[in-house]
C-alpha cells in the first residue's frame, strides 16, 4: 500500500499513543460523573492493544480523549511525540486524519455505493477523482471486496459494510486505527474473519490497531496487550498472555474466568485454575502429582485456548480437603512451572 499520508506521518521513538494520568468528569445536575479517573497507558506503534471492560467503564469516553474529540479534564494525551494539547486546530486535525475509526454500526453513506463511500474521505483531503477511484479499489482489493464496487450498503451484509467501513479508514493511510465496538454486530463466524483481515492489516502495514469492546473473546483472539477499566479506572494493563496466565485483580479474574459454569463450580473448597505456558500437555503432571500424595483431585475444567494465535492449556482443579496435602500440591505444580492460582477467593 503506497503511503499518500506521508506529511501526517508520525515519528516518534517512544510509544505511539501515551496517556498520562488522564481523569474526565462530567457534570450533571449537582453530581459530578467521574467517567476516566487519572489512567495511564502507553502503546507501541504495531500494537494490537485491546481495552476491555463493562458496560460504562469508560472505553468510549478513553476512546474519545485519543483523538481529543473529547477534551480530558485533567492529563496529558500524546501522539506520536506530540501533546494533543498544545496543538493548534489544523495541527489536530491533522493529526486526526492520522487516526482513523471503525464502529459497530459502520457508519456508512447509505445513499452512495461502495466504491463512492471509500473514495469520499479521499476527495475530502483533496486527491483528484481519477487518482481517488484507484486508490479506492486497490483498498477494495485489500479487504476483499473488489467485486462490490457498485453495490450500495443496503445490499450488503454485516461483515461486508464493516469491510468498507475497514477500507474507508484506511484511505488516507493512518497509522492507527480505532475499532470502537467494531465486532459487537457481527456473529461469531463473521467476527472471526473480520478479526483475521485487522490482524492482516496490522502485520501487512503496521498500523497500530486499538480495540475497544466488552469481549474477552475478541481480545484473546486478536490483541498483544489490553488493558482494563473499571469504573472509570485502570484496573490492570500489559500483555494479553500475561494476564491471561496470572491476572491480578479481581476484574482481571472476572474477565479471564468470565463463564457461569466455571464461577459456580469454583464455589467448591480448594479450588485451583492452572494454566500451561509451555507446549506441554497436562496429563503427566497431574498424574505423577496423584501418583506422588496418594490423593485423587478432581478435574472440574479443562480447555485450550487459543491466545493470539499460540494454544494455552488452561484447568481448575478441586484439591483435596486435608489442607496439608492441598497445600504441598500446589508446591509441586509451581515447582513444575505451572502457573497456578488458587480461585477460591474470587467467588467470595
Ligand atoms: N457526554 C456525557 N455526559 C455525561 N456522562 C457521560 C457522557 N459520556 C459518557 N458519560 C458517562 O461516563 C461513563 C462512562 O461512559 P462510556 O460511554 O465511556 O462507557 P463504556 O465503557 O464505553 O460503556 P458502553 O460499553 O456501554 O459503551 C458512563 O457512566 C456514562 O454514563
Amino acid at each position: 500500500m503506497e503511503n499518500g499520508n506521508r506529511e501526517l506521518e508520525i515519528n516518534s521513538s517512544g510509544p505511539i499513543i501515551r496517556i498520562q494520568d488522564v481523569t474526565k468528569t462530567y457534570s450533571a445536575d449537582k453530581s459530578t460523573l467521574h467517567a476516566l479517573k487519572n489512567v495511564s497507558l502507553d502503546i507501541n506503534k504495531g500494537d494490537i492493544y485491546g481495552i476491555i471492560g463493562m458496560s460504562g467503564a469508560g472505553k468510549s469516553t478513553l476512546v474519545r480523549c485519543l483523538n481529543f474529540l473529547e477534551t480530558p479534564t485533567s492529563g496529558t494525551v500524546t501522539v506520536g511525540g506530540k501533546d494533543l494539547s498544545k496543538l493548534s486546530e489544523k495541527e489536530l486535525r491533522k493529526t486526526r486524519m492520522n487516526i482513523a475509526m471503525i464502529f459497530q454500526h459502520f457508519n456508512l453513506l447509505m445513499q452512495r455505493n461502495v466504491i463512492d463511500n471509500i473514495c469520499f474521505p479521499l476527495t475530502i483531503a483533496g486527491m483528484g477523482k481519477k487518482e481517488a477511484r484507484k486508490r479506492a479499489e486497490e483498498l477494495l482489493q485489500i479487504v476483499g471486496l473488489e467485486d462490490k464496487a457498485k453495490v450500495y450498503p443496503s445490499q450488503l451484509s454485516g461483515g461486508q459494510k464493516q469491510r468498507v467501513a475497514i477500507a474507508r479508514a484506511l484511505a488516507n493511510n493512518p497509522e492507527i486505527l480505532l475499532c470502537d465496538e467494531a465486532t459487537s454486530a457481527l456473529d461469531p463466524q463473521t467476527t472471526k474473519s473480520i478479526l483475521a483481515l485487522l490482524k492482516d492489516i496490522n502485520a501487512k502495514y503496521g498500523i497500530t490497531i486499538i480495540i475497544i469492546t466488552h469481549e474477552m473473546s475478541v481480545v484473546q483472539e486478536i490483541c498483544s496487550h489490553v488493558a482494563i477499566l473499571d469504573n472509570g479506572s485502570l484496573a490492570e494493563s500489559g500483555r494479553v498472555i500475561d494476564i491471561f496466565s496470572s491476572p491480578k485483580t479481581k476484574e482481571a479474574r472476572k474477565l479471564v474466568l468470565d463463564d457461569g459454569e466455571k464461577i459456580a463450580i469454583m464455589k467448591s473448597r480448594h479450588c485451583i485454575r492452572i494454566v500451561f505456558t509451555e507446549n506441554s500437555s497436562f496429563e503427566p503432571v497431574i498424574g505423577n502429582m496423584i501418583l506422588e500424595y496418594k490423593s485423587p483431585v478432581n478435574i472440574l475444567y479443562a480447555d485450550t485456548r487459543n491466545i493470539n494465535g499460540t494454544a494455552r492449556g488452561e484447568m481448575i482443579l478441586q484439591l483435596p480437603e486435608k489442607e496439608e496435602t492441598a497445600q504441598k500440591m500446589i508446591e509441586y505444580l509451581k515447582e513444575r512451572k505451572l502457573a497456578v492460582e488458587e480461585v477460591e477467593g474470587y467467588v467470595d
